[in-house]
């Protein structure tokens, strides 16, 4: 279970959130929507621990997670709108490179961890080729197969649809399902509402449910 108490965030004297309050349990799926410029992106940058937050508290599964903006950890699996994909490495290398480097993983372990995601993911085809050899959708799915190879305890994503065309959009649901019905927890900025709705089981409205 993801926990956030009193959190804020302002730049500057622009208050972005006040005293913002959101738990994900276990296995949910929570989308975060609202307009353009309400602070979606940034609340999702805090969550990941790669910006600070000004007040506030954060818990994953009872533990306290840093929101300096300098976590360490990998408890927060983050798939990036533009995916962020290493250009240099092969999809198999993009999801076994942390996992050895960060987490000290076994090289063989490493490798069967990735040929069971690749599956699961519909990558098999694609394993040995590079991220500029990729569709939009199957970088995406790389991008998720690379955070769930560091076991994080949430996934996150930021707008997973921009830029997919509809049959890439039905690919992303069916798999935020399936890693659904295997209990990932996971947390989805969106401005697609169709999409929000297709797969949330809660949704948190920036535009209406944020002091400021
Ligand atoms: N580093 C920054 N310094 C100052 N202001 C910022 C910074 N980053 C974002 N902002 C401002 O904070 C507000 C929220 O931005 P944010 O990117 O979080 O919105 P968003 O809801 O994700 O928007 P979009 O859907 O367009 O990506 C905007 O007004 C933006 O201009």
């Amino acid at each position: 279970m993801l926990e956030i108490k009193n959190l804020s965030k302002k730049y500057a004297e622009q208050t972005i959130f006040k005293n913002l309050n959101l738990t994900i349990a276990d296995g949910e799926v929570l989308t975060i929507v609202g307009p353009s410029g309400i602070g979606k992106t940034t609340f999702l940058r805090i969550v990941a621990g790669l910006l600070a937050a000004d007040t506030g508290e954060m818990q994953l599964n009872g533990q306290d997670l840093d929101l300096s903006g300098e976590r360490t950890g990998a408890d927060v699996g983050v798939i990036f709108q533009d995916f962020n994909l290493f250009p240099q490495f092969t999809v198999k290398e993009n999801i076994t490179l942390a996992p050895i480097m960060v987490n000290k993983a076994a090289k063989n372990d490493a490798n069967d961890l990735a040929d069971q995601l690749i599956d699961q993911l519909g990558l098999a085809d694609q394993s040995n080729q590079y991220p500029f050899q990729l569709s939009g959708g199957q970088k995406q799915r790389v991008a998720i197969a690379r955070a769930l190879a560091m076991k994080p305890g949430i996934l996150a994503y930021d707008e997973p649809t921009s830029g997919l065309d509809e049959e890439s959009t039905d690919r992303v649901i069916g798999v935020i399902q399936q890693l659904k019905s295997q209990g990932v927890t996971q947390l989805i900025v969106t401005h697609d509402l169709q999409f929000a709705q297709a797969i949330a089981d809660k949704t948190f409205d920036f535009g209406t449910d944020v002091e400021r």
